[in-house]
């Protein structure tokens, strides 16, 4: 039995456990808009006026869209690769990413740079799947430095490459909107895998080349 599979039955409703499938759409759109219709009611709100009648529904929409990367296997969009014997890094920058924080299911958003050496098979792969795969990994609930770590490590099990830096920069909007807030304040993470780790003077060229405009 999988773990989405396991399933606990409470006193009316059936409780999944564990995490999602990629690869398997385990969304459960009545599940969620009977959630919102009921988060709406603990607010204070009518969810059967007419300004709201669809929003249960939209934001089940707008869930499963957010979080897409748990239903779909990152690692199947990096099956497309090439031998094209290069050696030298790649290195795509500011590709704008949008994320989900997992304490508050608020926005995190910026931009990730994501840079690998390809290793001794020279295999690299198509430059949308770069961003592709930091789509995925942004679309689940998450906190910036395991989105991070996810992209390099994915590139890192498919390419098999010399090296890998990923580096993010967002801005929290559960450190703007509410809370401490914070509007302006941005967080930067990194994830440095193989020759990244151990040459400093790689990294640096990397880091150098991120940030020049
Ligand atoms: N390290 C890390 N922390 C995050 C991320 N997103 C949100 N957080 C933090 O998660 C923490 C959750 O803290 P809690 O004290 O449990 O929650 P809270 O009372 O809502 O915290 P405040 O945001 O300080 O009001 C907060 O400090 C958030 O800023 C992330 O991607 N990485
Ligand atoms: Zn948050």
């Amino acid at each position: 039995m999988t773990a989405v599979e396991q399933v606990e039955q409470s006193s009316s409703t059936p409780v999944r456990r564990g995490p999602a499938v990629p690869g398997r759409d385990v969304f459960d759109r009545a599940r969620a808009e009977a959630a919102v219709r009921e988060l709406l009611l603990a607010c204070g709100e009518d969810p059967d006026r007419a300004g709201l009648l669809e929003t249960p529904a939209r934001v089940a929409r707008a869930y499963r869209e957010m979080f897409d990367g748990l239903y779909t296997d990152p690692d199947e969009v990096l099956s497309t690769t090439f031998d094209e014997g290069h050696d030298e890094l790649v290195l795509v920058k500011d590709i704008p990413t949008y994320s989900t924080c997992e304490h508050h299911l608020v926005s995190f958003h910026g931009v990730a740079h994501v840079g690998y050496i390809p290793g001794e098979n020279g295999r690299v792969t198509g430059l949308s799947k770069l961003a592709r795969v930091v789509d995925l990994y942004a679309k689940r609930p998450q906190v910036q430095e395991r989105l991070t770590g996810q992209v390099a490590d994915a590139l890192v099990r498919r390419l098999e490459p010399r090296g890998v830096i990923v580096v993010m920069e967002a801005q929290h909007l559960c450190m703007a909107m509410r809370g401490i807030r914070k509007p302006g304040s941005s967080t930067t993470t990194s994830a440095v895998r193989g020759l990244f780790k151990t040459s400093a003077a790689s990294r640096a060229e990397a880091l150098q080349l991120i940030r020049s405009r």
